[in-house]
């Protein structure tokens, strides 16, 4: 029997063989998330658990950096502000944690990136539901069979996967990916 790690190990790198089907949906998202930042539209981040620290994390190689030197990129995590997400919690509730935010700062022209490996957490639909009435453009990272953001997003991007980490450990490729083609479509030192 092989170490808990040699297996996680060899079911992380069998996805890994597989995500590339996913080349032409990322490459094209990461085409559009740039659009929307050369227009000057900012992109918003938000998921749950893991995917909160991807949202941040992700966001913050928009304000900071990613690779190349170049200006400050508009990217915001709505899953950071403790004070907000504890007010909208308590006052509302759980599933409008994500939607006052985008309600409040979003406006038409900005992309919301919502991450969910199941696809169905319900602050994530709804976040999507109201941006994509907003003209803000939509795009899921998801996982499993996408779920039901996978129906609802502008566009998506689904790692076929069941079980929760692999799919994150898979999201972060992916989300780098985007920085890197975001990095690449506008530019170095704009
Ligand atoms: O990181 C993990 C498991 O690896 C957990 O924190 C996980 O993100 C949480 O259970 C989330 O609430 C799952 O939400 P979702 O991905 O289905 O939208
Ligand atoms: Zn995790």
């Amino acid at each position: 029997m092989s170490s808990l790690f040699l297996r996680n190990l060899d079911e992380h790198l069998q996805l890994m063989q597989v995500l590339g089907t996913l080349d032409a949906p990322v490459s094209a998202a990461g085409k559009r998330l740039a659009a929307v930042l050369s227009a000057g539209g900012k992109i918003m981040f938000c998921g749950n658990g893991g995917s909160a620290a991807d949202s941040q994390h992700l966001a913050s190689e928009l304000t900071g950096r990613f690779i190349k030197d170049r200006r400050p990129l508009a990217g915001l995590a709505l899953t950071t502000d403790s004070s907000a997400l504890t007010c909208i919690g308590n006052d509302y509730s759980f599933d409008d944690v994500f939607v006052r935010q985008v309600q409040g700062l979003g406006r038409a022209g900005d992309a919301l990136i919502g991450i969910s490996t199941s696809g169905n957490s319900g602050n994530v639909l709804k976040a999507v539901e109201a941006a994509k009435a907003m003209g803000i453009f939509t795009l899921g990272l998801l996982g499993r069979d996408g779920g039901k953001l996978g129906a609802l997003c502008d566009a998506s991007i689904v790692v076929p996967h069941g079980v929760t980490a692999r799919i994150q450990e898979a999201h972060l490729l992916i989300g780098h990916t985007l920085c890197g083609v975001i990095e690449a479509e506008m530019g170095v030192g704009q």
